[in-house]
């Protein structure tokens, strides 16, 4: 069994991505530029937006986080939007979900420049995906696709096994595995709430990708001998006897899982760091106009 080193693929990437941004400064004098826009004060997403900007300061790009109150309207988002649409200094920006009820996610999804979008939420984004145009990736789905690349996993002719059919794991993941590039070239199956009888698939599974946010999901007996298993689930749990008063569980029950994978992603340090490499990496496509031409 071979683990995923997710952290250690993330420091690479970043690295690579310093790189660039010494290069573009030197020939530019100008940085790339992410903007984060969090709303309320969920716990796991405060964390997961102080990750974004301490990770932009250790590429060299320029971060700006933007809260707002729980209690904001929706108007008023959509105007703060508006601001960083139309500011030339900003390359990308992202609205850390989830929002609070009353504010429509679609609809301030759907308000972000999609030249801007370097989470990949815009329709337009997805849609230029689907088709196989230039676009921006979500970045955990391309986070995965990055680790399966950089660890040469063999995905041509396999069955990849996708349980969850969010709009921003579960569905790309699924539409990019079955492309034909690598890595890719998958015969898919997507599992979800609805599903009957899911063992019956993941048992079938050599690549399994588990993104339903129930800590130790995935058992033993439903993975078959050999299988990839990326865990994409993060759920924090309450654990009393640690400084940060809760734990981090995967979707996978990885002490029985492990054992009879050829390659396994751990949580903490699978997914979740690619997540942010893959969102600065959209951020310097964005300020080098790698994927609109605007
Ligand atoms: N590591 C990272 O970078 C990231 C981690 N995450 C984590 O990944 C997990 C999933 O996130 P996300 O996709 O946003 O979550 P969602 O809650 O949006 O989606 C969960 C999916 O799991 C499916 N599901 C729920 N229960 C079952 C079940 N019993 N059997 C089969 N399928 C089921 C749901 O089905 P249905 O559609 O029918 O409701 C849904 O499609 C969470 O733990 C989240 O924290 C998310 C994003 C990034
Ligand atoms: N607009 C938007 N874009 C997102 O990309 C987005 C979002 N909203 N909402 C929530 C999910 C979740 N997500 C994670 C990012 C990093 C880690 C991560 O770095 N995890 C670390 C541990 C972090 C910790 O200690 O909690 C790890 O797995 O090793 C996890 C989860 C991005 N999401």
């Amino acid at each position: 069994m071979t683990l995923l080193d997710g952290k250690q693929t993330a420091e690479t990437i970043k690295e690579e991505i310093a790189a660039e941004v010494e290069a573009i400064k030197a020939a530019h004098g100008k940085v790339p530029h992410l903007a984060a826009i969090l709303v309320g004060n969920d716990g796991g997403s405060q964390t997961y937006v102080n990750n974004k900007v301490l990770a932009c300061e250790r590429v060299g790009f320029d971060s700006t986080l933007i809260r707002m109150e729980d209690s904001i309207t929706e108007e008023e988002l959509l105007e703060k939007i508006e601001e960083l649409n139309n500011d030339a200094n900003v390359d990308g920006f992202i609205v850390q979900l989830p929002l609070p009820k009353h504010i429509d996610t679609e609809k301030v999804l759907e308000a972000v420049n999609p030249s801007k979008d370097v989470d990949g939420f815009h329709p337009t984004n997805v849609g230029r995906m689907v088709a196989g145009l230039k676009a921006f990736l979500p970045a955990t789905p391309y986070g995965i696709l990055q680790l399966l690349e950089r660890y040469q996993i063999e995905t041509k002719g396999k069955h990849c096994v996708v349980i969850g059919r969010s709009n921003i794991v579960g569905s790309p993941m699924s539409i990019l595995m079955a492309k034909n590039a690598y890595p890719g070239n998958c015969t898919v199956t997507i599992c979800h709430r609805h599903t009957e009888n899911l063992a019956q698939f993941t048992k079938q599974a050599d690549i399994l990708i588990a993104a339903v946010g129930i800590p130790e999901f995935v058992k033993a007996d439903m993975v078959k001998d050999g299988a990839v298993v990326i865990d994409v689930g993060t759920t924090r749990v309450p654990d009393t006897t640690r400084k940060a008063g809760y734990k981090l569980k995967g979707d996978v029950l990885f002490d029985e899982v492990a054992p009879k994978c050829s390659f396994i992603t751990p949580v903490p340090g699978g997914v979740g760091p690619l997540t942010i490499a893959m969102l600065l990496k959209n951020t310097l496509s964005a300020a080098k106009k790698e994927v609109y031409h605007n």
